[in-house]
């Protein structure tokens, strides 16, 4: 078989498997179109003049600079439509790119700031995820992620807001601007969240240095770690995620759109695999980074030549990572299984 036919073969069985995706922004799937159309619905002036100006400004040099952007496009989403419309669009997206179910983190203070309360863009989400869940056949965890470039304070107040709304949310978690705002700032609002009973995630290791992974295990107590590519520098630290099998939520696009890496072929993804770490594929803010979760797989194929065990293997971590019930996770990884003797490209005597 050619090298062509292998890699094409490889990209249908990605399409092909059901997949979770464990680490996405609802925020960071808002198309240049539908900013566009939101901006004209509310008479907001973009500093813009066409879509084609919105995605040709998708261009960072660092995590910063793409925040800057994406809380400037957040502020098109005004009525509690706009955020069904948000929240549709990606679960239609889900279905599409045959992803089963999808953990998906939302920010709350980047609303809440501006004047949109809880009791606008909850709804809005929780019509979108019921229709998800009886037309597409998608299961929806909700993740309510503190912005870590305000206070631990403002995260209390946040927590406590969305008390009405608890029972749609599964964990909490911490993004936004890592340097200088270390994980040990909100050790007290992530241990109300596990009083609680929510589940913990939060980034670590993007941007920052492997002590804020360490941090985020040690002090926030967290389940998994978004990015935590950095890990790689600190051998002590790869042993204990490898012991202990700490999922690492990694996303390649991501990584390679706010440099993070240079090139997609110096990204460490099949190495962390391969040292027996628990990591898996994300798209984190698709609209922004130039793909959605098939995209982030057909970007390994293509420049790290990822084989067809390694894809298995990032698969069946979704699921195994996810916050689903067991028994649930044991169907779609027996399901994985299944498909891929099926559909095997490698065939073994
Ligand atoms: N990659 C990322 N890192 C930190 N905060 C984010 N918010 C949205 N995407 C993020
Ligand atoms: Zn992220």
């Amino acid at each position: 078989m050619s090298t062509d036919t292998k890699m094409s073969k490889l990209k249908q069985l990605i399409q092909q498997l059901p997949k979770a995706e464990l680490h996405l922004h609802i925020e960071g799937t808002l198309e240049p179109e539908l900013m566009w159309r939101l901006a004209q619905k509310h008479n907001i002036t973009l500093p813009f003049a066409s879509v084609e100006a919105i995605q040709d400004a998708y261009q960072f040099n660092n995590l910063q600079s793409f925040l800057d952007l994406y809380y400037q496009g957040a502020d098109v989403l005004r009525d509690e439509d706009d955020f069904f419309e948000l929240m549709w669009a990606y679960l239609g997206k889900c279905h599409e790119q045959n992803i089963v179910h999808t953990e998906i983190m939302f920010d709350p203070q980047t609303h809440t700031q501006r004047g949109i309360t809880y009791d606008v863009f909850m709804p809005g989400f929780a019509r979108a995820i019921d229709k998800a869940k009886t037309e597409l056949g998608v299961s929806v965890y909700l993740i309510l992620s503190f912005l870590r470039h305000l206070s631990e304070d403002n995260a209390i107040e946040t927590l406590q807001q969305a008390q009405p709304y608890y029972s749609m949310i599964t964990a909490v978690g911490l993004d936004s601007a890592e340097l200088h705002n270390p994980p040990s700032k909100f050790q007290g609002v992530f241990a109300q969240a596990a009083l609680l009973g929510f589940k913990l995630v939060a980034h670590a290791g993007e941007e920052g240095p492997p002590e804020y992974v360490w941090e985020a295990i040690n002090l926030l107590k967290v389940d998994r770690v978004d990015h935590g590519v950095r890990s790689i520098e600190d051998p002590k630290l790869m042993a204990y995620l490898k012991q202990h099998q700490v999922p690492l939520t990694v996303c390649p696009l991501s990584n390679l759109k706010l440099c993070v890496i240079d090139d997609m072929r110096e990204h460490n993804i099949v190495e962390l695999l391969n040292d027996g770490l628990r990591v898996m594929v994300n798209s984190d803010d698709p609209s922004y980074f130039g793909g959605y979760l098939n995209e982030n797989f057909y970007a390994l194929v293509d420049k790290l030549d990822l084989t067809e065990e390694d894809t298995v293997a990032l698969i069946s971590n979704s699921i195994s990572a996810s916050f689903l019930p067991d028994n649930d996770k044991q169907e779609w990884l027996t399901r994985i299984q299944q498909l891929t003797q099926t559909l095997r490209i490698t065939k073994h005597a």
